[in-house]
């Protein structure tokens, strides 16, 4: 078992907050990944969890035991950097057994347990190699295999394959995933990319400002985002600022249903959106099209220049400075107290509106 428990984790270098009290449960076999823009409190939070760092205020607990004034070394965690930093004159054996000769285990014991990982992550056979004979790729491998050979409960992970190209990093961070659960390991991930997080998490910690903004499954903060800050983060959002009257949100030239009164922002999926026929309050005029192969996305502008960006299908051809008439199927308002409220065409009828459905 390894569950890590946050109370309250808090830290400020000088006037800067990096952290700012956190509580947060990380289950044991899960992988969770801390996401969010640079200078969020991702790589803080990361190296607190690992004892790199020592928080201003709070508690961390890993399977109930209270590992705050802890060095690395005596946490059942590991953790991989952003940078490989192997040891250049040592083989790739020689940098994974290095952890477990400290450990003073038997020699046997260590060939066995560096042959296994090196197998784990697809390196078989490159024992021998000196780190500088390896593709960048293969030696973040060594990287992880240094920090699995330890056995360790919790494997932290601070935006490990951030050097590579896309192609790699994708197929590395399958393979993380699949390997943490082939071991049934707890994982922590820092990462900025929303893909990555998406792709592998069962849950995203999206950070921010050293907030905690929301804790969710990749779905549910893709669908459901809890603020305007989340909701423009995560996947491609259109963003407009509106005010809210009469029932209705007016946002540069577009009107929908909605209630409440005042600024409002509203967010729109560019996949929620459909073409239809021009009409009042659902026009939009093509700037350009974008090809992205499986699907293609309308640049357009609104009434007062404000982008608004449209997935569809790539049979539809539509050229610039052509009207386009828009039908938007789901949208979300955000105020600035209060929950945020979504919509779907097919529930305007209860809107008693029923000029958008
Ligand atoms: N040793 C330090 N001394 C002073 N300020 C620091 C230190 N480490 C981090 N900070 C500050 O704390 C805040 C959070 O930094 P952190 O590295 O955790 O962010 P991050 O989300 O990991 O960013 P990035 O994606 O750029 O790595 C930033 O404002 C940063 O400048």
């Amino acid at each position: 078992m390894a569950q890590v428990r946050l109370s309250g984790i808090a830290k400020t270098f000088g006037k800067v907050t990096a952290l700012d009290a956190m509580d947060l449960v990380i289950d044991d076999g899960e992988l969770v990944c801390l996401l969010g823009p640079s200078g969020s409190g991702k790589s803080t939070l990361l190296r607190i969890i690992g004892g790199f760092e020592t928080p201003s205020a709070g508690a961390i607990a890993i399977d109930g035991v209270d590992v705050t004034g802890l060095p690395p070394e005596r946490r059942p965690t590991a953790m991989v950097f952003q940078s490989h930093a192997l040891w250049s004159h040592m083989t790739v054996h020689g940098n994974i057994a290095f952890g477990l000769k400290l450990r003073r285990l038997p020699k046997s014991e260590i060939r066995d347990r560096v042959e296994r990982v090196l197998d784990l992550v697809g390196l078989a056979g490159y024992g021998g190699r000196l780190p500088s004979q390896l593709s960048g790729g293969q030696q973040q491998r060594v990287a992880l295999a240094r920090s699995l050979v330890i056995e360790p409960k919790i494997l932290l992970l601070d935006e490990p394959f951030a050097s590579l190209d896309q192609h790699l990093r994708e197929r590395l961070r399958d393979e993380v995933r699949d390997i943490q659960q082939r071991l049934g390991i707890t994982a922590v991930f820092v990462t900025h990319g929303q893909d990555e997080a998406l792709a592998i998490s069962d849950r995203i910690v999206v950070l921010a400002d050293g907030r905690m903004q929301q804790v969710g499954r990749p779905g549910e903060i893709y669908a459901e985002p809890k603020t305007a800050f989340v909701a423009g983060f995560i996947g491609a959002m259109n963003m407009l600022d509106g005010l809210l009257a009469d029932g209705e949100i007016a946002a540069s030239g577009l009107r929908l249903a909605a209630e409440g009164s005042g600024p409002a922002r509203l967010a729109i999926r560019p996949e929620d959106i459909a073409l239809s026929e021009p009409a009042d309050g659902r026009a939009a005029t093509v700037r350009r099209m974008i090809d992205f192969g499986a699907h293609v996305v309308i640049d357009s502008a609104l009434a007062d220049g404000t982008h608004l960006r449209i997935q569809t299908d790539k049979a539809i051809r539509v050229a610039p400075g052509e009207r386009i008439g828009i039908r938007v199927d789901r949208w979300t308002v955000f105020t600035e107290d209060g929950e945020p409220r979504r919509y779907r065409s097919d529930t305007l009828r209860s809107f008693r509106d029923v000029r958008y459905a």
